[in-house]
């Protein structure tokens, strides 16, 4: 397969060596020349994907319209908060009939829309041609070639067949599925969770509450899920509890790590300037609160956390007002 990335952020260089070690021509897109020049000539991304060497069917240019010229799988991993305006420069560029993978996961601010959505809306692609990428995939890990599972969701199972062949190597599983939906909220919904869970751990709190934290936070992703017309059976696959899981455990995820320093007291901005890379989950917080609200959805961590992130709670207050809700059933 022909195929391009657009972003070489660490998910984007990580996505690109899967698709070039299971046999593509991958070109990638890069906002800077000196990371291009670096993917292109040095096979490498050290700023993104520190010791990693790519394959030489890998290469790279800061032109879109070069990067996917001739491409049949066209894979984006930008921030979600700038894909819209992105597409609007790009999308006059794409293949007709070429597949567009989703790799980012966060919702839209303001819309309120999944990513899919905004690519089908903004770049006028079918909602066929959209698959979404999803599971328990951090970036580094896979780059270092460590057995993991993913999600191919497509509504059109050729295609969603098409992609999980492209990307099957012997340490990448995909699993397809028809749940683009439900794929992308776990997605989405795991960043926030993964942030709680950092400020969890950085206030000493034990395993008890953090394996609170994840059974009632996969609960509130099922039953937005659920109200939005997801498969509930979702949330209990790779794309839903099994990233959940890798998130928050890990220290390599960038939203527990952010959980973290505000955990500490830093401020929103100071933990902002401790880390660089993307933590969609602090966005999304505001989006998925919003959400939940339009849909009447009760979402009581993703609400605690967007009080911590935005409006300067402290989070041992988020925890107090967390377990000092009304009493109910477990479902
Ligand atoms: N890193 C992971 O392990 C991982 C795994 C699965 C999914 N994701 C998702 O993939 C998406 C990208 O994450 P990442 O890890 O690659 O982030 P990153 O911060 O490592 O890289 C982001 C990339 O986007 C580019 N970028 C930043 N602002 C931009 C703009 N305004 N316009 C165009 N490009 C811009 C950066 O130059 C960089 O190449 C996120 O939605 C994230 O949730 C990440
Ligand atoms: O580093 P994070 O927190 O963005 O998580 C990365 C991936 O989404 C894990 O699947």
């Amino acid at each position: 397969m022909k195929a391009a990335v657009i972003g070489s952020g660490a998910w984007g260089t990580a996505f690109a060596k899967v698709l070039g070690d299971a046999g593509s021509e991958v070109t990638m897109w890069a906002r800077r020349e000196t990371v291009a020049a670096e993917i292109r000539d040095r096979h490498g991304n050290e700023g993104s994907l520190p010791g990693i060497r790519l394959s030489k069917r890998i290469t790279a240019t800061t032109d879109l319209a070069e990067a996917v010229d001739g491409a049949e799988l066209i894979a984006i991993a930008v921030p979600s908060q700038t894909l819209r305006g992105n597409l609007a420069d790009w999308a006059g560029f794409f293949p007709a009939d070429a597949t567009v993978a989703s790799l980012m996961k966060g919702i839209e601010l303001g819309t309120l829309k999944r990513m899919s959505e905004v690519i089908v809306e903004t770049a006028g692609v079918a909602p066929e041609r959209v698959v979404v990428v999803s599971g328990p995939n951090l970036a580094p890990e896979i780059a270092a070639e460590q057995p993991t599972a993913t999600v191919v969701a497509c509504t059109d199972e050729d295609r969603a067949r098409q992609v999980q062949h492209a990307l099957a190597t012997p340490y990448f599983r995909p699993y397809t599925s028809d749940d683009v939906l439900g794929c992308e909220l776990g997605g989405a919904v795991k960043n926030v969770i993964a942030l709680a869970y950092g400020m969890a751990s950085a206030i000493g709190l034990g395993d008890n509450t953090k394996a609170s934290l994840i059974t009632r936070g996969l609960a509130e992703t099922s039953r937005l899920g659920v109200a939005l017309g997801a498969d509930p059976l979702t949330f209990a696959g790779l794309a839903g509890l099994g990233d959940l899981v890798a998130s928050c455990s890990s220290r390599l995820s960038r939203n527990r790590t952010f959980g973290e320093h505000l955990g500490r007291g830093e401020s929103l901005e100071q933990a902002q300037t401790a880390t660089r890379q993307t933590a969609e989950g602090v966005k999304s917080c505001l989006s998925i609160r919003d959400l939940a609200r339009a849909h009447a959805v009760e979402m009581p961590i993703v609400e605690q956390v967007e009080k911590v992130c935005h409006e300067g709670a402290d989070p041992r207050v988020a925890v107090k007002l967390l377990m000092t809700r009304e009493m109910k059933p477990e479902s």
